[in-house]
C-alpha cells in the first residue's frame, strides 16, 4: 500500500500538473510493491503508468489549447468485433503488422503504411476502423472534425493544420481527419477556390513531409467529390459499402448470439435487412435485445423483421 506521504504527493503533483512528479512517485509506489512481494500489484502499477495513452496526456492537453476542433476518444473495440469484406480486414491487419515492424522497416530504409483514406457509404465502419487501429496498437485515437476546422478558422486553416501535424509529429496517436470531403472536394466546385486551394495544398504538404509515428486516417462519405491528386497521397484507400448478405448474417449472429435461435436467420430476414448500413442492422439488433431482456423471452423472427422494418422506416421519416 502507499504511505500517506505518498498519496499527498500524488495529489500535490496532479494539482501543479506535474506529470514528471506524479509519474516517480508513481513508480516509487510500484517499487515498494515489488521489494514487499506483491509483484503482480508492481506490474500492473507499472503496466498503467507506461502505457502510451496516458503517457502524453498533459502534453496533449497543453498542444490541444485553443485547438478544439481536436476531439481525444478512448477504444476498446477490435478487428473481430469489425465486420467487413476480407479485402478490408487484410489491409487493417497489414497497417496494423507494419506498425509493429516499423523500426525494421525503417532501419532498410522503408516507412510503414500509416496514411489511410477511407471512403464510403454512411454507417459502415470508417470511424470504427480507426478505433480499432487505435485499440490494436494500444495508441490513443484523437478525431479532427474537418468541416469544423474550415468553417470555423477560415482564413488561418493552414496555421490550424499545422498545428494539428505538430501534434502529429510529438503525440503518438492515431488521428482521424473526419468529413475529409470538406476540403477534399473538387476544387472548382468551391466558391472560394483560392482559400480552399490553400487549405487543400497545406494538408497534402503536411501529409507528404510526415514522417511521424502516428498514424493519419482520413474518411469521407462522398469520394466521388474528392481531388483525383489526393489518393495517391495515401499509403492505402478502402472502400467501405453496405453490408452483403454475408456480412449481414455475421452481424446478427455476433449481436444476436444467445438471445435468438440461428433458425430465424432467413431469406426473408436477410431481404429485408439487405440495403441497411451495419449501423442499421447493429440499432435493430440493440432494440431486438433491448426488448428480449424486458420481456424476458427469446427473439423470434417476427420481432426481428419488426425492428428492421423500424430502420427502414425511420429513412422514410427523415426524408419526408
Ligand atoms: N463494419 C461494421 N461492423 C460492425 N459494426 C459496425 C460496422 N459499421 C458500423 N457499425 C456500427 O455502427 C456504428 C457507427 O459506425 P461508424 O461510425 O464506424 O460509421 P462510419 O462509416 O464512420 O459513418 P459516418 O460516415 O456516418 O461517420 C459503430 O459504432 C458500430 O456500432
Amino acid at each position: 500500500m502507499a504511505t500517506i506521504e505518498q498519496i499527498k504527493a500524488l495529489i500535490r503533483a496532479h494539482f501543479d500538473s506535474n506529470e514528471e512528479k506524479f509519474k516517480t512517485v508513481v513508480l516509487q509506489i510500484a517499487a515498494h510493491e515489488a521489494k514487499v512481494g506483491h509483484t503482480a500489484s508492481a506490474r500492473e502499477i507499472k503496466e498503467i503508468i507506461q502505457n502510451p495513452k496516458y503517457l502524453n496526456k498533459n502534453k496533449v492537453v497543453a498542444l490541444n489549447k485553443g485547438l478544439d476542433i481536436l476531439e481525444q476518444k478512448m477504444t476498446h473495440v477490435h478487428l473481430s468485433d469489425l465486420i467487413v469484406s476480407v479485402e478490408i480486414e487484410e489491409k487493417i491487419k497489414r497497417v496494423i503488422n507494419e506498425y509493429h515492424k516499423k523500426d525494421l522497416l525503417r532501419k532498410n530504409g522503408l516507412m510503414n503504411r500509416s496514411k489511410l483514406l477511407l471512403a464510403g457509404d454512411p454507417g459502415t465502419g470508417k470511424t470504427m476502423t480507426a478505433s480499432v487501429i487505435a485499440n490494436e496498437l494500444y495508441l490513443p485515437l484523437y478525431v479532427i472534425q474537418f468541416d469544423r476546422l474550415i468553417t470555423k478558422y477560415m482564413g488561418e486553416t493552414s496555421a490550424k493544420l499545422r498545428q494539428v501535424f505538430d501534434q502529429i509529429k510529438e503525440v503518438r496517436g492515431v488521428y482521424l481527419f473526419d468529413e475529409f470531403d470538406a476540403i477534399g472536394s473538387d476544387r472548382n466546385l468551391d466558391n472560394d477556390v483560392g482559400e480552399m486551394r490553400r487549405i487543400l495544398n497545406s494538408f497534402l504538404q503536411n501529409l507528404e513531409d510526415d514522417e511521424s509515428y502516428s498514424i493519419i486516417i482520413a474518411a469521407t462519405n462522398n469520394p466521388s467529390i474528392l481531388d483525383n491528386a489526393l489518393f495517391r497521397r495515401f499509403d492505402d484507400v478502402m472502400e467501405y459499402k453496405n453490408p452483403d448478405i454475408e456480412q449481414i448474417t455475421r452481424l446478427f449472429k455476433m449481436k444476436l448470439h444467445g438471445k435468438a435461435s440461428n433458425n430465424i436467420f432467413t431469406e426473408d430476414v436477410y431481404k429485408e435487412a439487405k440495403g441497411l448500413n451495419h449501423a442499421d442492422i447493429v440499432k435493430a439488433c440493440e432494440e431486438a435485445v433491448k426488448y428480449s431482456i424486458l420481456e424476458d423471452q427469446l427473439i423470434t423472427k417476427n420481432i426481428l423483421l419488426n425492428y428492421i422494418k423500424d430502420r427502414k422506416n425511420y429513412y422514410k421519416y427523415k426524408e419526408a
